[in-house]
């Protein structure tokens, strides 16, 4: 089966600087793959290229098959790939529900071209994420665990085949983390499969079906979860310095 993304040979460059360095690995249909590595490793630059904020230096992305990396952005959107950001960027005057409307009207597919529709969608979408009772509330007066779940909502509504997460947990406690933990898993029930970027080993293992490390852009691991934290140089890399 065709893999639903397909990474090869990528690089991105920042002037002197080689964020991702020549990495390849594909995703396939359904999976939870974990990507971890130390601060700076080029995690968020990965899923930038991907998502298509960022072109590449070098390399080709596939998704389904095909080629996607001359298309801007919002079109890898409307083909299906969301992304949420790390840094969290509501709208800052609009309600809940209408920060996910945006998402549902502009899109998979071209999205719901009313915005009743949109409406509707996104209201479902934060019945299953658990923020539908702050629905009418300024986004920019939800807490943080709650932005995070909005984050999730707002890429969830532009129903795509493919999400990327980056830190979606981060700064949670252990509580909100099972609980967008759950949210993933049956947004994998759903079809959807995911990448997802996360430092809190414990939940990324519990999550993901394979890990992927990366350490000064380049890929230095990816397999099964135990056999990739037990590898000594993802424990020297990673582990070791997060300890230390
Ligand atoms: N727009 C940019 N211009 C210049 N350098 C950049 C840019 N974006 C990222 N970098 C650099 O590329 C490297 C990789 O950054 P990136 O944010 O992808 O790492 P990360 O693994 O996501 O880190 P963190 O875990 O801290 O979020 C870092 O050295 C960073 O400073």
């Amino acid at each position: 089966m065709t893999p639903i993304l397909e990474i090869t040979n990528v690089t991105r460059r920042f002037a002197g600087l080689v964020a991702v360095n020549d990495v390849s690995f594909t995703l396939k249909q359904g999976e939870i793959l974990g990507v971890i590595g130390p601060n700076g490793a080029g995690k968020t630059t990965l899923v930038s290229l991907i998502s298509g904020t960022l072109p590449p230096t070098l390399g080709d992305i596939a998704f389904e098959g095909h080629s996607i990396v001359k298309l801007p952005a919002y079109q890898r959107a409307r083909l299906g790939i969301g992304r949420t950001f790390q840094i969290m960027r509501p709208f800052p005057g609009l309600s809940v529900l209408d920060n996910v409307a945006v998402g549902a009207l502009f899109g998979h597919g071209g999205g719901e071209s009313e915005l009743a529709k949109a409406r509707e969608q996104a209201r479902e979408q934060l019945r299953f994420v658990g923020l539908e009772k702050f629905s009418d509330q300024r986004a920019d007066e939800l807490g943080g665990p709650s932005r995070k779940r909005l984050e999730l909502a707002k890429a969830l509504a532009m129903q795509p085949k493919v999400l990327l997460c980056d830190e979606v947990m981060a700064g949670l406690n252990h509580v909100e983390i099972d609980e967008v933990i759950d949210v993933l898993k049956r947004v994998r029930e759903r079809g959807i499969s995911i990448l997802v970027i996360e430092h809190v080993i414990k939940a990324i293992k519990s999550l993901s079906d394979r890990l992927l490390v990366l350490h000064h852009g380049e890929k230095i691991a990816d397999g099964e979860p135990d056999t990739v934290l037990s590898n000594p140089q993802v424990v020297e890399a990673y582990l070791g310095r997060k300890r230390a």
